[in-house]
């Protein structure tokens, strides 16, 4: 594994070893990580001990955005016009873009603040639980009388089709004119703020723009509704992440090969943003500095892939998270690799998220096999 741990004096050094210890904290109801500890063949273990860095690593994700009951039906066959059909078997899980983020930061240990609408129903009751049980913070998750929870109808054929009727409720209706200051402070001390396509764009808008004055970076997932991004929006983000099909969306341009997607994400730096992280599927991801060399990623083999729902959102948060407890770039990129690897391998998406453990013994055995997880 190459990780990378800030030391005192503000150099990044690669470590063979980066283990992280945990404090259970009671205002986080979790395990959340204490310090990054850095060893080498050459260098005896060094802590960060600087309380400056380590209250940085300590800084909350704040993921801004939706949450959805996930009803799952599996039917023999969709239903023609006027036709009732039995479905063979139905679940209703919690998702959402917004909560599968929040989710996965909360699984990796790191502190988490959701920021969403519910309605006052049960769907909203699933979701709250299922944050509560990721060990995000809900003080600022609202409950909206004005609309119902979100939720999406997720029709299963047998073939594996999936039809899927989004009904956004309170992710899209009952937001307020103007975003409540006390949510705004949130993200005024946020190390990263995490947005998606989700919720209303002028909501986005408020929330970039506010985490782009107080100097707080902001990821915007491109996954969600289809529509142009705003401009404003697009100006307030530090990293676009979407993946080939909105990246081709984004830009009217071919994605097909690497130089297509090259020339593609030239023009979202023309549109103003200086970071694309783009997930691949199962041909990894890249992350393009305006005027430098690419970063490739390869995906991290999965023992076997079972279900990739939520794999996209899992890339996105975990590497948001390593984002804030200060990896490189490079360093980001395999971590979220690791944590979408073992992601695919589990059917669902809250169900699949993996704990920071796993994601550390991931990225160690990718290592113990002499693999580059990079190319
Ligand atoms: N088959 C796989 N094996 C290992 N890793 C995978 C596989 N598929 C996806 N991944 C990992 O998950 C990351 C994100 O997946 P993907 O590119 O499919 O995201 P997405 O299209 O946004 O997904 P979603 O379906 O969740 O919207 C990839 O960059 C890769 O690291
Ligand atoms: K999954």
């Amino acid at each position: 594994m190459r990780a990378f741990s800030q030391l005192q004096n503000g150099h990044f050094c690669t470590s063979s070893l980066l283990s992280f210890c945990f404090s259970a904290d009671p205002n986080h109801g979790s395990n959340v990580p204490c310090r990054l500890t850095f060893a080498s063949a050459a260098t005896p273990a060094a802590t960060l001990s600087s309380s400056a860095v380590s209250a940085d690593i300590n800084k909350p994700l704040v993921v801004v955005g939706s949450a959805n009951a996930d009803i799952y039906v599996e039917i023999d066959r969709l239903p023609k016009q006027g036709e009732t059909v039995a479905a063979r078997d139905g679940q209703t899980l919690a998702g959402g873009k917004g909560a599968n983020q929040a989710c996965c930061s909360g699984r990796l240990a790191h502190p988490t603040y959701f920021v969403g609408q519910i309605g006052d129903d049960a769907h909203g009751r699933l979701i709250e639980d299922a944050l509560r049980l990721g060990g995000v913070r809900l003080d600022r998750l609202a409950r909206v009388v004005a609309a119902p929870t979100g939720f999406a109808v997720v029709m299963l054929e047998p073939d594996g089709q999936n039809s899927i009727i989004i009904i956004g409720g309170a992710n899209m209706r009952g937001w307020p004119e103007k975003v409540r200051g006390e949510d705004l402070e949130i993200v005024a001390t946020a190390g990263v703020v995490l947005l998606q396509r989700e919720i209303p764009d002028r909501i986005n808008i408020q929330f970039a723009e506010a985490a782009k004055n107080a100097g707080v970076p902001v990821i915007l997932d491109a996954g969600g509704v289809e529509g142009p991004i705003p401009d404003e929006l697009l100006k307030a983000v530090d990293i676009l992440s979407p993946n080939e099909s909105e990246l081709e969306r984004l830009t009217g341009m071919p994605t097909e090969t690497f130089d297509e997607i090259t020339l593609a994400v030239m023009k979202c730096h023309e549109m103003g943003v200086k970071k694309i992280l783009l997930k691949l599927g199962s041909k990894g991801s890249a992350l393009f500095v305006e005027g430098e060399k690419a970063l490739r990623q390869a995906a991290i083999p999965a023992s076997e892939v079972v279900d990739t729902t939520g794999a996209g959102d899992t890339f996105t948060a975990a590497f948001a998270v390593a984002l804030v407890e200060g990896l490189s770039l490079k360093g980001c990129l395999e971590f979220a690799a690791a944590a979408a690897s073992l992601c695919v391998e589990v059917k669902g998406a809250i169900a699949s998220l993996p704990e920071r453990t796993a994601v550390l013994e991931r990225l160690q055995s990718v290592d113990a096999k002499g693999r580059h997880a990079s190319y």
